[in-house]
């Protein structure tokens, strides 16, 4: 019989009904059977977090310390095995997968680090004879909700500095993908995280997310997803007056300058556009290009887009793994169809690839002759597709790189020092990048956009305690 990985409630593993993890690559390969957590089990889990919340407010900063690294150690001792696992349900090459599980050990290990650096401030009141102390505290109850396409590192960027500034999590991953998530909750408990501390509710959005959306007792939701999803989030979170935070959609731009590198410019496209099979909130879908070079850069980047190796995600051949799921490839192939209609011109890829196995393989598609006003240009298709937009200078092309509803990540392409520091002050995104792709971004600085992209405090590094605590300013009289 399968084994059934079950939810984690109050410190026990609790079953129910089964569903099968099948392996985009390879739809005979049942990764594992996962429960389905039901609305009784999501309110079981709040309710733990809740009682768990204030022993675990006041716990000591190395016992945090020692389970948070404890967990990253076990995260990075295993990372070949976890890599496969991530690959296997997700669909990303396995060099992506292992490098994914690596963020997260590395991560878990930033965050043990700063578990030991919590301060605050000391300060002279304006008032002769009174100080003032700032200080942060734990918010309460953390709803964490993840989507498909970063199984490890998205669970990890939220829970480690959820725990580490002493609080306690409710954590729902994607449906499509809970065996990464759900290995990494196994090592924290095991690592000695106290009943209730972290619960794990796989399951469905409308069921187990709902609930935690509408529950009073979850003090705050980080949610990483779809604009749409995200909107429901802030709309439910406002009524019940809870802290939240979304990561959501981006349109990434990468501006290629005549003065570029043309393999600088050539690769760091094909990487942010088609790698993770362009399922990336960072990846690029938009290539703007300067009339001097876009001939000569559209040869080579089409070029390279044919010779893209897709195939099974475990392949030491594949540079391209599955698409994630039949939905997810209709999108992306109705998006190729839509792209033609509206009169690009489809120059390399776009088919589906037949392989031994039956998977969801996709050639990644490249448009040229694309316009910023049509829908494959301001649409987030979330796929292996991106479309290049002539344009005469620089300033057209920072003109159309911001024409955006999204601002997460940008990118230039330049050997000008002029242009490169402009672009940097001038682009309206969260992150800018110049002459490195616009995805694959570092543990330990801030992750987040502007515009429709994000909405609340950074993710990551030093800056996520912004939304992890309260601040507290007391003001005491010498007496
Ligand atoms: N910016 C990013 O990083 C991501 C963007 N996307 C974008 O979103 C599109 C759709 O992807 P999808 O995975 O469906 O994104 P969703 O926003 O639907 O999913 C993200 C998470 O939200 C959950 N969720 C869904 N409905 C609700 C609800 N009513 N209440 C609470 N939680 C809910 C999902 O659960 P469930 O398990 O049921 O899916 C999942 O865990 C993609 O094509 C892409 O454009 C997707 C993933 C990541
Ligand atoms: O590009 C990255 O490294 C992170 C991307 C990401 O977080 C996402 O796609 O959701």
């Amino acid at each position: 019989m399968t084994e059934l990985f079950k939810n984690l409630i109050d410190g026990e593993w609790v079953g129910g009904e089964g569903v099968e993890n099948v392996n985009p690559s390879n739809l005979k390969d049942v990764v594992g059977v996962y429960a389905r957590a039901t609305v009784e089990d999501t309110q079981r889990a709040i309710a733990a977090a809740k009682a768990a919340f204030p022993a675990w407010s006041r716990s000591g900063i190395l016992e945090r310390h020692a389970i948070l690294r404890k967990t990253a150690d076990e995260i990075l001792a295993r990372k070949q095995e976890l890599g496969e696992l991530l690959s296997r349900e997700e669909g990303k090459t396995l060099p992506e997968g292992i490098g994914e599980v690596t963020r997260a050990g590395q991560i878990f290990d930033f965050f043990a680090g700063e578990a030991l650096r919590l301060s605050g401030e000391v300060l002279p009141s304006v008032r002769p004879g009174v100080g003032v102390e700032i200080t942060r505290e734990p918010v309460g109850v953390i709803g964490l909700i993840t989507p498909w396409n970063f199984p490890i590192a998205i669970p990890s960027w939220k829970i480690a500095p959820a725990l580490c500034y002493g609080n306690t999590v409710v954590i729902k991953p994607a449906d499509l993908v809970p065996a990464s998530t759900w290995a990494i909750v196994d090592i924290l408990q095991r690592a000695g995280l106290p009943k209730g501390v972290l619960n794990l509710v796989m399951g469905k959005g409308s069921v187990v997310g709902q609930t935690m959306l509408e529950s009073p007792d979850v003090d705050a939701i980080s949610f990483t997803g779809s604009v749409g999803t995200g909107r429901r989030v802030a709309e439910a979170s406002v009524k019940v007056g809870r802290k939240y935070q979304l990561e959501m959609g981006g349109k990434n731009p990468t501006v290629v300058l005549d003065d570029a590198d043309l393999k600088v410019a050539v690769e760091s496209v094909a990487q942010s556009a088609f790698f993770s099979t362009g399922q990336r909130c960072t990846a690029s879908s938009r290539v703007i290009v300067t009339e001097g070079i876009h001939d000569r850069f559209v040869e080579a980047l089409a070029e390279r887009t044919r010779g893209l190796r897709v195939g099974d995600a475990l392949d030491k051949n594949t540079e391209i793994g599955p698409v994630v799921d039949p939905s997810q490839l209709k999108q992306d192939t109705d998006y190729i169809e839509i792209g033609q209609q509206e009169g690009a011109k489809l120059v390399a890829g776009g088919e589906r690839v037949s392989k031994d196995t039956d998977g969801y393989f996709l050639q990644p598609a490249l448009f040229t002759e694309a316009t910023n006003s049509m829908r494959i240009a301001r649409e987030e298709i979330f796929g292996p597709v991106a479309a290049v937009i002539r344009v005469k200078d620089y300033e057209e092309a920072l003109a159309v790189a911001n024409d955006t509803e999204f601002g997460l990540s940008a990118g230039i392409v330049t050997t000008s020092l002029k242009y490169a520091t402009h672009f940097k002050r001038n682009a309206e995104a969260g992150m800018v990048m110049v002459n490195v792709p616009t995805a694959g971004v570092d543990f330990h600085v801030p992750f987040g956009g502007r515009k429709g992209s994000s909405f609340g405090p950074r993710e990551q590094g030093r800056y996520a305690q912004e939304f992890f605590t309260l601040v507290k300013t007391a003001y005491t009289a010498a007496g």
